[in-house]
């Protein structure tokens, strides 16, 4: 069947990136339907950031070509485009003003925090509207943060944090919300709520895309539609989770023999025992 191109919040087209000599990305070509949820799956360092920043206008493609959001990166205003689409990127927590890649000075209110996410500035330069404070506060109370909204960002718990960077990530009603590992470092508890987090935004009405990018096969939402494999910059494999996740597929991917399983809709994965001596071999 072909693909109705307006209706893709992801468009890329044999994407290339070369730096300094070394292939970070090469010829990926992927499409992510508006509203939907797909996850990459692979292991450190086979590029799957980078991909991210590609869609961001943050990376700059070597050839190929990337529509986001209907914009054609290289021919659109990014600054204007980034505003559509939220971004979670936990490497980039909370910080003093002077700590670098911090997303929102650590000092602020919970609420405070949530509103610089308007403003796309660490700091909270701007005088917000009482709609859109009403709206912060909505958003954390929809990501169970309701009783944080007046504590100092900095003292929240990672995972608290994490919660309320999602809902800074969603006070533009993005059409696209990029989640680059929004549970790294995170406990078990910790991690099913972010989970259960997106699983929500996933079943609310007018749900944006979802660019879900995780290590870990066990935080695939039973609710995604597309998963891609990555390896060393390339896709091994994308389609149906139920199609594409075999234990051959993942012991592939991530070059360590594993079984998986499904079970209530999720995935889980077992490290098979010989797995250890092949990696220290
Ligand atoms: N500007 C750059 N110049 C040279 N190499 C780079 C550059 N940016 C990224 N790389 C390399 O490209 C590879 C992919 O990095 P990337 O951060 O995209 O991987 P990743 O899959 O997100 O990894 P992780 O899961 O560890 O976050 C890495 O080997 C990284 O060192």
């Amino acid at each position: 069947m072909p693909i109705d191109t307006d209706n893709l919040a992801i468009d890329a087209r044999d994407v290339r990136v070369v730096r300094h000599g070394t292939v970070i990305l090469d010829q990926l070509t992927a499409q992510v339907p508006r509203g939907t949820c797909t996850a990459i799956l692979g292991p450190n360092g086979c590029g799957k950031t980078t991909f991210a920043r590609t869609l961001l206008g943050q990376a700059f493609l070597t050839s190929g070509s990337i529509r986001v959001l209907g914009e054609t990166l290289g021919q659109t205003d990014v600054r204007k485009l980034r505003q559509r689409i939220g971004i979670v990127n936990p490497t980039t927590d909370a910080g003093g003003y002077h700590t670098a890649g911090a997303v929102v000075d650590a000092d602020l209110t919970t609420t405070e925090a949530v509103l610089t996410g308007y403003f796309a500035t660490v700091g909270l330069y701007d005088r917000p509207t009482a709609d859109q404070r009403d709206h912060a506060s909505h958003l954390l109370e929809q990501v169970g943060l309701a009783h944080r909204l007046d504590h100092r960002f900095g003292t929240l718990s990672t995972g608290e944090q994490r919660r309320a960077l999602i809902a800074r990530a969603l006070v533009h009603l993005p059409e696209l919300l990029i989640l680059d590992e929004p549970t790294a470092g995170l406990d078990i508890p910790g991690r099913e709520r972010v989970l259960a987090t997106v699983e929500q935004l996933l079943t609310a009405p007018n749900a944006p895309a979802v660019l879900m990018i995780t290590h870990h096969v066990e935080e695939l939402s039973p609710r995604t539609q597309q998963v891609l494999l990555m390896r060393d910059g390339r896709f091994l494999a994308g389609g149906r989770p139920k199609d594409i996740i075999t234990p051959e597929s993942l012991t592939e991917t991530f070059g360590c023999k594993v079984y998986v399983r499904r079970i209530h809709g999720r995935y889980w994965l077992e490290v098979l025992p010989e797995a250890w001596l092949d990696l220290i071999r």
